[in-house]
């Protein structure tokens, strides 16, 4: 035992011995320029070629490298023995990571892939305007040398676009507003965001389920329509119209349309912008893959203008009404521009999302809402300006079914035909918002039955009282009528009638007639 320890002993020395020796003979740029040579070497008898993707690229962040790690955190690569856990700033989702120093296979078009995440210790810094983290961290990517043109030409792209998706994904979508009078933040910002957490989705939307899959389709289209848009020179934005009656679920539907294409949300409060010049440095402070949302755009505009004119008028300092009051107060002539530069417009509005700006930004949706589509100018109707006119109509038997599922898991056979047809037959007459239907389906959802017992009850009342209203609306109509049909008959018959008879001008007035002879 004590030999087998002294013959360790003195091999450790002659090992330190030869290594002092090699550090001496070979000084360092010696053996670095050997180890050089000798990878040279490998590498061009080797069949495979390696791309280094650095954390820092010089003193820059480098996004490959950022892309890569997240791109390798997808589910598909979770399969790996050892991985990290991360959870970022601002995202409630929690992310995989590959472990230092370990490898993960990937495949692209049946290509084998090898990554290697390394980590070596940086070297102390003297002095840097930038400290560098103290780990050297990068990405190595193995493939065959063969395969390097098409890896090149598309794989890193996909990364890129993956990893795009993945980040939206993870991240909170925020909700921006403006109310805060056209004021900068401390930052310097116009919009405050706040996590945006709308579970409204197009599932729980109660709507036509054919008109659903007809915007989803649009909304699909739209968000992978980039060469489309970049081939036809046009800008790549589109414009939805939602109208329809309060309580029909246009917020809810620009929720959805949010959820479903990972998009934050502007809300774009106009009766706090006041010029055209505020508006626009609002819009260009929005981020592409968004959508900008103007509710009830026939009340903002009026209100702004009439708040302007009455602000140029008496200068007086009239807080700025609401959108019910503007609803009720609403006049015809809602939508005219004023002219003046200092107030926002309609056609500034328009301009904006006519394209005038989008060469500033892409992939943006706009969304206009309104309860009184009568009552818009048809400038903002023409096409190309509104891509989509939704209507969001009152509850019809198709969303009543929606509803059912939704808040009472109600599907086709848990209810008796006799049930349904009922249901059918009352809920058109009824016009009832599905707002409405889903208060009562909330209100009575611990006893089912008794839910879908009291709704029905409901609809037939209110379908009755609309039948009662509408016999009440055809008597008024006929009385008018018939009103108007007296009052023509009696206008006919005190109607002055000149006519000429060959002997002189022949004046009929309230039935009795005079001639007049020619002289
Ligand atoms: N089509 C719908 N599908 C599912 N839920 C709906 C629908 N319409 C309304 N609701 C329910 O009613 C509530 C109010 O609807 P929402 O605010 O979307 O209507 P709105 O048309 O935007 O109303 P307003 O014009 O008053 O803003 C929603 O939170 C949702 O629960």
């Amino acid at each position: 035992m004590k030999e087998t320890w002294s013959s360790i002993a003195s091999l450790m020395g002659v090992l330190a011995f030869c290594q002092t020796l090699l550090h001496t003979v070979f000084p360092p740029e010696l053996r670095f320029a050997f180890l050089k040579l000798f990878s040279r070497i490998f590498l061009s008898f080797s069949s495979y070629c390696y791309f280094d993707i650095t954390e820092i690229d010089g003193v820059n962040t480098n996004e490959l490298y950022n892309a890569v790690q997240l791109y390798l955190s997808s589910s598909a690569s979770i399969s790996g023995s050892r991985l990290t856990l991360t959870r970022a700033l601002n995202s409630s989702a929690i992310t995989f990571g590959l472990s230092n120093n370990d490898v993960i296979l990937d495949t692209y078009n049946s290509i084998p892939l090898l990554w290697e995440h390394v980590v070596s210790q940086r070297q102390s810094q003297s002095f840097s305007w930038r400290p560098l983290p103290d780990e050297k961290r990068g990405f190595t990517l193995r493939i065959r040398k063969k395969d390097k043109p098409l890896v090149l030409a598309s794989y890193l792209d996909y990364i890129m676009d993956a990893a795009a998706d993945i980040r939206r994904k993870n991240q909170d979508r925020l909700l921006y507003t403006n109310s805060r009078g056209g004021s900068l933040d401390g930052r310097g910002h116009p919009w405050e965001s706040v996590p945006f957490k709308h579970p409204s989705t197009f599932d729980t939307l109660a709507m036509d389920p054919d008109t659903k899959e007809e915007i989803m389709n649009d909304l699909r289209d739209f968000a992978s329509g980039q060469s489309f848009y970049q081939k036809t020179g046009r800008a790549w934005k589109r414009g939805y119209l939602l109208y329809g009656p309060p309580g029909t679920g246009k917020s809810s539907m620009i929720a959805a349309m949010a959820n479903f294409l990972g998009y934050d949300i502007y809300d774009l409060e106009l009766t706090e912008v006041h010029t055209n010049s505020e508006l626009r440095k609002l819009l260009m402070k929005t981020s592409s893959k968004s959508i900008i949302v103007i509710e009830d755009i026939d009340c903002s505009i009026n209100l702004t203008n009439r708040n302007a004119a009455a602000n140029n008028s008496s200068n007086s300092n009239k807080s700025p009404k609401t959108r019910h009051q503007c609803d009720s107060e609403m006049g015809s002539g809602a939508m005219e521009e004023t002219g003046s530069n200092n107030t926002i417009t309609l056609s500034g509005l328009l301009n904006f999302t006519d394209g005038l700006w989008s060469c500033c930004g892409s992939e943006r949706i706009f969304v206009f809402t309104t309860n009184h589509v009568e009552k818009l100018d048809p400038a903002l109707l023409r096409s190309g300006r509104m891509d989509m006119h939704i209507f969001m109509s009152y509850c019809s038997f198709k969303s009543l079914k929606i509803l059912l599922k939704n808040y009472l898991d109600y599907g086709e056979g848990d209810l008796e035909q006799s049930v349904w047809d009922e249901l059918e037959q009352v809920v058109d007459k009824a016009r009832m918002t599905p707002a409405d239907v889903s208060e009562h389906l909330i209100k009575y959802r611990r006893d089912k039955a008794k839910a879908v017992r009291e709704l029905i009850e409901v609809l037939k009342l209110k379908a009755e009282m609309n039948a009662g209203k509408r016999g009440l609306e055809l008597e008024e109509e006929q009385e008018q009528e018939q009103e108007k049909r007296t009052l023509v008959a009696e206008d006919d018959e005190s109607k002055l009638d000149l006519h000429e008879d060959g002997k002189g001008l022949v004046i009929k007035e309230n039935g009795k007639m005079e001639h007049h002879h020619k002289e």
